[in-house]
């Protein structure tokens, strides 16, 4: 991190700026894979102990973005969408942030040890590690492949589910992996089209800044082909079926062709409207991984009542 442009603290920090550190938004669809990981898992945590382990997990996560604001409030004071964050915004100072994101990332893995096992535990601080060190500390300032590769963080916390109810990993829990694995580029280059000024003014050399956009239409083209078998084939699993299949083939009929408009479209017509597609296919790409990991839900709840 470097020291520019954070103001000095205007007043006292508040609960909701530390609430604000956690990314709380971003951590709501994580919870919800984590959940889901845990649900459809084949053996079943007693419920004390399964909301006390998702309650972890989302410290984690929180944990992991409080770092993340530390390490990046360089970057954020720059860029208009993450200029009011806390940091930037004056209200928490950067060693609070850093203390208060330490703080629960040590509890939040030793409380999930205890609470279930420690292959989990050791999963949730290897996600804390690979979030802030490797992609944000290491790559989001270094390689345009920053989202392709960090995005393995955001891939982990349903497999963390998963092993904290088996103890174990398995291949439903690796498809589940590379099913948002797969879903991050699409997720984030159909945002950072539109947001591409905000990473230009402050150097984070994400792929719209260093190869442009037109690279960039086409990289999203080319994750989403990628996506439909990998998201298709969990429906061919024990926690798949055909409920999980229709929902499956809808939603990347849907995304292939958001991806397709995208790549038919110049830089002149998508200011024309305002990037009208592309933050559709944005809004899209979160719907799409809500509903893959609702399916699975329904298909658990179907095998229950079965
Ligand atoms: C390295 C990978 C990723 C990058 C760079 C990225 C980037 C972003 C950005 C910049 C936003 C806009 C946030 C805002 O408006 O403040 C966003 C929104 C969002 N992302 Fe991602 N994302 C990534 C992976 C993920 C993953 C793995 C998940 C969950 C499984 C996720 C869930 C969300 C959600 C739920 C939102 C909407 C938040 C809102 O309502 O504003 N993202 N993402
Ligand atoms: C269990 C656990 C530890 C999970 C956390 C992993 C997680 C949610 C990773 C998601 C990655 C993410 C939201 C990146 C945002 O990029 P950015 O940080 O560059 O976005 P920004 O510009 O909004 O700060």
């Amino acid at each position: 991190m470097t020291d520019t442009q954070i103001e000095s603290p205007v007043s006292e920090p508040g609960a909701s700026d530390f609430v604000q550190l956690l990314k709380p938004r971003v951590m709501s669809l994580v919870v919800f894979t984590a959940l889901v990981g845990m649900i459809v898992a084949p053996a079943h945590l007693p419920p004390v102990t399964a909301f006390t382990a998702i309650l972890f997990i989302a410290l984690g996560a929180g944990a992991s973005g409080a770092l993340n604001m530390w390490w990046d409030a360089d970057i954020d004071a720059v860029m208009k969408r993450t200029a009011r964050r806390p940091i930037p915004a004056g209200k928490v100072q950067p060693g609070e942030a850093l203390g208060f994101g330490l703080a629960l990332s040590v509890a939040s893995v030793l409380m999930l040890g205890l609470a279930t096992n420690l292959l989990a535990a050791g999963l949730l601080a290897f996600t804390i590690f690979f979030y802030v060190v490797v992609y944000s500390m290491w790559l989001k300032r270094s390689t345009p492949q920053n989202i392709v590769i960090g995005g393995a963080a955001g891939a982990f916390p349903p497999m963390i589910g998963w092993v904290a109810a088996t103890g174990s990993v398995s291949v439903e829990a690796w498809l589940m992996f590379a099913l948002i694995f797969m879903w991050t580029p699409p997720h984030f280059w159909a945002l950072a089209l539109f947001m591409n000024a905000d990473y230009d003014a402050a150097r984070v050399p994400m792929l719209t800044v260093t190869h442009g956009k037109k690279v960039t239409r086409r990289h999203i083209i080319a994750y989403t082909l990628l996506l439909v078998p990998v998201s298709l084939a969990l429906g061919f699993t024990p926690i798949g079926g055909m409920v999980y299949l229709v929902t499956s083939a809808l939603l990347n009929a849907g995304f292939v062709l958001g991806a397709v408009m995208i790549l038919r479209r110049d830089e002149e017509m998508a200011q024309a409207d305002k990037y009208k597609v592309e933050k559709k296919v944005f809004t899209f790409s979160l719907a799409y991984l809500f509903l893959h990991f609702g399916a699975l839900l329904v298909e658990a709840s179907l095998r229950a009542f079965a």
